[in-house]
């Protein structure tokens, strides 16, 4: 058994109730046995062992009084995972669904990711199992007061910068930026996706939708294809899928297709984004009700099932959203791209699936950083006292996208797996940590 893959056994009989930590680890691990093979000093620096353990993890009580007076508890957590690059780094989710392992996904996920951005940020990720979702404003507040009330002793601007996730928006993030001033007194760029009067950067809210079509449209010139003119399929109706379908749209494409957790809507004649907008960004309401806005559209219940026909595929939802008879049905349909704007949307079986039928496949640590690539750039200007225009953001975050496509293009090169943009996103990521952590010693 090869040292890698005696790594990945440690790490599943260590690790038995967090598949999700395990499922990225599978990826990147198996990314990475080339690698190992050409560089010893990897093995002998134990640093497969080291890059799997989180620095730190903090899990905390979140007591908060709903609007009947009744005391709620929720768990809350924030993952440390690696410091080697620069500060921790990474959002926060607030979803029912978040547990230790879903964290420790993410923020493992986060170091390579980060990394790839060229810019100096660690990888971490924190959330909780509070559910935003039919809570008062008085009760978000409640909660995310009491959540920052523990989190403020862990982070910083130069410590641990966190920022939003699914379920956290600008709302969530401006209450717990008030309660880290009241607490410690300082005001200072601890939280990204800041409100633009007080400290956000311009093209934050933008920025992993627009950086994922930047990626995609590099990846598909680069192999003589088009975004303009394709049709394409989006999951998620949220941050990173809205500002995906802006860009798609602004790029040519038609966008055919959104979803949420209780539906799917299929717009022939392309989706409306100012009525997608109203529905969840004004109301946070379903999508059930995009009909009243196009009577034309379907609406389905459910599960999106990836059955549209479409050129190219964009995953913008949750982990494990495209599972392998998703992908049959996309391979079937003539898809020729899918490019992750969600963190592991894809199963590992229904990537094999993807790329086995030379569909390209770019994957989310690389096609998703550009939300956190922004992020850095809002702690670049925080720290600079300064603001820079929208245009600036968005070309800095485009050229951004541009590199981290021929980064991993050339890292699977490198290692002769030419088209393999999984692997050479591993590669390309892991290479600038690891050998930070080496000259940082044992620690
Ligand atoms: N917001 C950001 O800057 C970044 C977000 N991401 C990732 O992108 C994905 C979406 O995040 P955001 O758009 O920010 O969150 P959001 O909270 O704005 O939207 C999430 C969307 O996914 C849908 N969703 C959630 N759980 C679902 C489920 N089980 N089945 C179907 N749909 C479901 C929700 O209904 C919503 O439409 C997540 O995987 C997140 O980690 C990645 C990089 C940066
Ligand atoms: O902007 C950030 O720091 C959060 C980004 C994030 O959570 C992600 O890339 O998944």
């Amino acid at each position: 058994m090869s040292y890698v893959s005696e790594q990945l056994e440690k790490l599943k009989a260590k690790n038995p109730n967090e598949p999700e930590f395990i499922q990225a680890a599978t990826e990147v691990l198996t990314s990475l046995e080339p690698v190992f093979e050409a560089n010893p000093k990897y093995q002998e620096n134990a640093i497969l062992e080291r890059i799997t353990e989180p620095e730190r993890v903090i899990m905390f009580r979140v007591p908060w009084v709903d609007d009947n007076g009744k005391v709620q508890v929720n768990r809350g957590f924030r993952v440390q995972f690696n410091s080697a690059i620069g500060p921790y780094k990474g959002g926060l989710r607030l979803h029912p669904s978040v547990n230790l392992g879903v964290i420790k996904f993410l923020g493992f996920e986060q170091i390579f990711k980060n990394s790839l951005t060229g810019l100096p940020i660690g990888g971490g990720k924190g959330g909780s199992d509070f559910d935003p979702k039919g809570k008062s404003d008085n009760e978000v507040m409640a909660f995310c007061q009491s959540f920052m009330t523990e989190l403020c002793k862990h982070i910083g601007a130069d410590t641990d910068v966190p920022a939003g996730d699914i379920g956290t928006g600008a709302r969530e993030i401006g209450y717990m930026f008030g309660q880290y001033k009241r607490i410690r007194n300082v005001y200072e760029g601890v939280l990204t996706g800041k409100g633009l009067n007080w400290g956000g950067s311009l093209a934050r809210t933008e920025a992993t939708g627009y950086g994922l079509l930047y990626l995609t449209e590099e990846m598909l010139k680069c192999n003589g294809k088009d975004i303009n003119g394709a049709t394409v399929c989006i999951s998620g109706a949220g941050n990173v899928a809205i500002y995906a379908t802006q860009k798609a749209t602004e790029l040519g494409a038609k966008v055919v297709t959104l979803s949420d957790s209780t539906g799917w809507v299929y717009d022939a004649e392309g989706i409306d984004l100012d009525a997608v907008k109203e529905i969840k960004e004004v109301k946070r309401g379903r999508l059930s009700e995009y009909k009243n806005y196009r009577p034309n559209a379907e609406y389905h219940e459910g599960k999106f099932d990836w059955s549209v026909k479409c050129d190219v595929a964009l995953p913008c939802a949750t982990q494990n959203e495209l599972n392998a008879d998703d992908a049959k049905r996309l391979i079937a349909n003539g898809c020729y791209a899918v490019a992750e704007g969600a963190n592991m949307p894809t199963t590992l079986e229904a990537t094999k699936l993807i790329q086995e039928a030379g569909l390209l496949f770019a994957p989310g640590k690389a096609a998703n950083a550009g939300g956190v690539a922004t992020s850095a750039l809002e702690m670049s200007q925080n720290s600079q006292r300064l603001s820079w225009t929208f245009e600036e953001v968005d070309a800095k975050l485009k050229n951004i996208m541009v590199n981290i496509f021929h980064n991993i293009d050339n890292a699977a090169k490198k290692y002769g797996y030419e088209g393999n943009y999984v692997v050479g996103a591993n590669i390309a990521g892991f290479e600038k940590v690891a050998d930070s952590m080496i000259a940082q010693g044992v620690c």
